[in-house]
């Protein structure tokens, strides 16, 4: 008993939800449900004696001056008519019924099941009593409605009388069958039972009167006769199938409610012990999480710039303003002859114009016409040529239609075009604003404005155009815009320039921005040789940059350097901030001509798995035939720019589409991030300016070295023994010996920070160390045991390997 109080108890929130309104939401709504249910009552009960004084009222409702004589004045009078007359006669008085179960069971927060069902029930009650009455009672218009009415009418028209007399017997047996479960067994079966309990009263009588102990063997018989009678309702039960549903689903209906009630309730519990679960281990997090923020909250986040904390970027000063200092001049003229021109031109191939509109660009002006009704795109995008001709200029690309706009655009260069000067691009708010991780101003668009893109998300970058036409200029602009964001501790940049000239201004701010492969001279890489080296590097770089991002459970570079910045990241387990890397390779036909496939595998590498952890690849190539980029270095980058090109096939190779052969060099250049392209005037930065970017930047404290690479052995130098051979030793190991013993921790990454190594130089010594006994096994993710206690017992063990 207890226990199905308490499941009673719980079961009320469940109830509650199953409404989605609070309980005194469902108070109101309910309370006002029934009142409406009472209202609809009295008026209809007060309308079958008032509804003939009434009438002439019911068109009289908002006069104020008229009453009505219904007990709910004029609301009653109409409302009664609309349902006891226009609607279902006498019928209708089932909807305050079951308006008044739906008010109480909201009131309550009763389950509301079985609600829908008597709505359903109360429907079809409803239409048959209508019907029926207005078949039985055609007089008294008022019992079946006007609904009642009609239908019989229909139905009369195509069924005759008997047929609807047919159809009410067929729904009164309807209504019989499926909602009193009615059968013939089951009042058989009734009857069987009234007679028992006849028989039964009859007995009764017969013993009282007898009264006495000795019962004859014709009582005992009746008996036993009683008994089978009592027992047969059963029996019959279990032969009869359906008919003994009524009963038993009268009896069971509340067991079985109170059977869900009790699943909700365990649900509930399950529930509750389940929240309690998921709080222990919120707790357990917060820990973790403390450790971190006692840490922040000692030292303050870890600062990536700290070491070169008086870093000053480079300012604005430095760029030059080229002109105008970047400002449009629209010559009225121009665009008015321009306008007619094409007018005239398109009016000769008998296209008409509906409306035409200018945009001034700093090269190109863009016409947006929109055509008369019915002109088809093709035949204008066919007339390409011929605007040209009539125009006279050379670079006019038509945009058929513009994406986005429905209007088709004809962009018609400048005579004047004016320079996009790398200052005004660079001095744009929306440049100033860019909360990106590696954000470029490229250069204006069409309509004028600054177009500033995110390396980090395009995430490489392929750029193409014939010789002289801005290529160097776009990768300067490129560089400029990292180095006027960026700080030299969140990007270094790889440099790859076989022309040796481009980017050797570069060379100012190796120990600031450049990274460089241990052991070489310079940063800048001239020598396709080791250009391969370096591309193999980098991907050993990517994949020890995934080591740590697995470590760290994170998916990408800067989700890893927030953690490492909230000192969620132990520096011990060769965890540090990891700038961004730039690859710029200028002049990459010239590369795969000379390398081929040794640069094409690794770039290929890189280029598909590179972006999560911040290695970003800008390619620049004079020639972009299919063989310089092929189909998997095409496929990794979705970001393209085409400079001008000498023919429509390489425009295609470039962009997938047609237009970088129309461009009208010197900057003008389509831009591509995957479906549209864009036509923008790369911003112009002049070698001078560059240096003297490069030259402040240089001028300032810098790293020890430019950032070292991981070592690549090539096939060729593969086979370093790990013996302990003295002679073979890295010349650093008695260094690395000294790290580890001090530090009493037997990590690479230890050394490679310390000494400053690759990491395959590192696991090298730390090999060798092995080997001398100096640390221990390779233990997995844990450090290895350092063997040797302190400097003295170093000192020994080293000295005895000597004699
Ligand atoms: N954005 C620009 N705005 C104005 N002029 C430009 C722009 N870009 C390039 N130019 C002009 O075009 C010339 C050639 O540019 P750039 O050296 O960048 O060409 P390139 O494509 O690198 O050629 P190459 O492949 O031979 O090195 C520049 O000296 C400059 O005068």
């Amino acid at each position: 008993m207890a226990k199905k109080t308490t499941k009673k108890k719980a079961a009320t929130p469940k109830q509650k939800r199953s409404f989605g309104l609070s309980k005194q939401n469902k108070i109101l709504l309910g309370s006002v449900i029934m009142l409406f249910a009472i209202a609809l009552f009295f008026s209809f009960t007060s309308f079958y004696f008032t509804w003939q004084d009434d009438q002439s009222l019911l068109s009289e409702f908002a006069n104020r001056n008229e009453q009505a004589k219904n007990l709910l004045n004029k609301f009653g009078a109409s409302i009664g008519h609309l349902f006891l007359y226009k609607g279902f006669g006498v019928a209708s008085f089932v909807f305050p019924v079951l308006l008044f179960l739906s008010g109480l069971t909201l009131f309550f927060s009763l389950p509301k099941k079985g609600l829908v069902k008597k709505w359903i029930w109360g429907l079809i009650f409803i239409l048959w009593f209508s019907v029926a009455f207005g078949f039985f009672a055609e007089k008294w218009p008022l019992l079946g409605g006007l609904v009642g009415f009609e239908m019989n009418d229909f139905l009369q028209d195509y069924t005759g009388k008997i047929g609807v007399l047919l159809l009410l017997i067929f729904g009164l047996i309807f209504i019989l069958v499926r909602l009193f479960k009615f059968t013939p067994e089951s009042t058989l079966q009734y009857f069987k039972q009234k007679k028992a309990a006849l028989t039964d009263e009859l007995n009764n009588s017969g013993d009282d009167e007898n009264s006495s102990a000795n019962a004859t063997s014709k009582q005992t018989a009746e008996t036993v006769e009683e008994a089978t009678v009592e027992e047969t309702p059963v029996v019959v039960d279990t032969y009869t199938h359906k008919e003994e549903i009524p009963p038993i689903e009268k009896e069971e209906v509340p067991a079985n409610d109170g059977f869900e009630v009790t699943v909700a309730e365990d649900e509930e519990n399950v529930e509750e012990s389940l929240n309690i679960e998921v709080e222990k281990i919120t707790e357990e997090k917060e820990e973790i999480d403390n450790l971190a923020d006692k840490l922040v909250d000692d030292f303050g986040e870890f600062d990536p710039t700290l070491e070169l904390a008086n870093y000053k970027f480079p300012h604005i000063d430095l760029l030059d303003q080229h002109g105008a200092g970047g400002g449009i001049t629209i010559n009225q003229e121009e665009l008015e002859e321009n306008k007619n021109k094409i007018v005239e031109t398109l009016k000769n191939y008998k296209i008409g114009i509906a409306q035409i509109k200018a945009t001034i660009g700093p090269t190109v002006t863009l016409y947006e016409i929109v055509p008369d009704a019915g002109v088809r795109i093709s035949k204008i995008k066919n007339l390409e040529d011929d605007i040209a001709l009539s125009l006279a200029a050379l670079g006019i690309r038509i945009i058929a239609p513009i994406p986005g706009k429905g209007t088709i655009g004809i962009e018609v260069p400048n005579k004047n075009p004016s320079i996009v000067s790398m200052r005004s691009v660079i001095a744009s708010t929306k440049f100033q604003k860019a909360e990106m991780e590696l954000p470029i101003a490229f250069g204006k668009t069409i309509s004028n404005e600054t177009l500033v893109v995110d390396l980090a998300k395009m995430p490489h970058l392929l750029m193409a155009g014939a010789t002289g036409q801005g290529k160097s200029v776009g990768l300067n602009a490129v560089l400029t815009s990292l180095l006027y964001k960026k700080h030299p501790a969140e990007v270094k940049f790889v440099l790859v320039d076989p022309k040796k000239v481009e980017l050797t201004l570069f060379n100012k701010i190796e120990r600031h921005f450049l990274a460089k492969l241990p052991d070489s001279e310079d940063a800048i890489i001239t020598d396709n040789a080791k250009v391969i080296n370096t591309l193999n590097s980098l991907c050993i770089e990517m994949d020890n940059r995934y080591e740590l991002l697995k470590a760290a459970m994170v998916r990408n570079l800067k989700e890893y350097n927030a953690k490492f910045k909230a000192r969620k990241l132990n520096p011990n387990d060769g965890h540090m901030f990891l700038p961004y890397i730039v690859l710029v390779i200028d002049e990459f036909a010239d590369l795969i001509m000379t390398a081929g496939k040794e640069v094409e595998t690794p770039i290929a590498r890189l280029a598909q798995l590179a972006r999560a952890i911040g290695i970003h690849l800008i390619i620049a190539t004079q020639r972009p035939s299919v063989n310089v980029i092929t189909g998997i270095i095409k496929a990794n980058f979705p970001a393209r720019i085409a400079f001008r090109v000498t023919s429509k096939i390489d425009s295609r190779t470039i962009l997938d589409a047609q237009g970088a052969d129309q461009l009208i060099g010197r900057g003008d250049m389509l831009y591509t991030q995957g479906n549209d392209v864009i036509r923008v005037q790369c911003a112009f930065v002049d070698t001078p300016e560059v240096e003297k970017i490069t030259g402040y930047i240089g001028s300032q404290r810098a790293y020890a070295e430019a950032l070292l690479l991981p070592e690549y052995v090539g096939p060729d130098d593969s086979g370093t023994s790990i013996d302990n051979n003295i002679a073979d030793r890295d010349k650093l190991f008695r260094e690395a010996a000294e790290v580890i013993v001090i530090a009493q921790q037997g990590s690479a990454s230890l050394i490679q920070r310390k000494l400053k190594l690759g990491y395959n130089r590192a696991g090298r010594i730390i090999d060798q160390l092995e080997a001398a006994g100096i640390v221990g096994q390779f233990e997995g993710s844990k450090a290895r045991q350092v063997l040797v206690p302190d400097m003295l017992a170093l000192d020994q063990l080293l000295d005895n390997e000597k004699k």
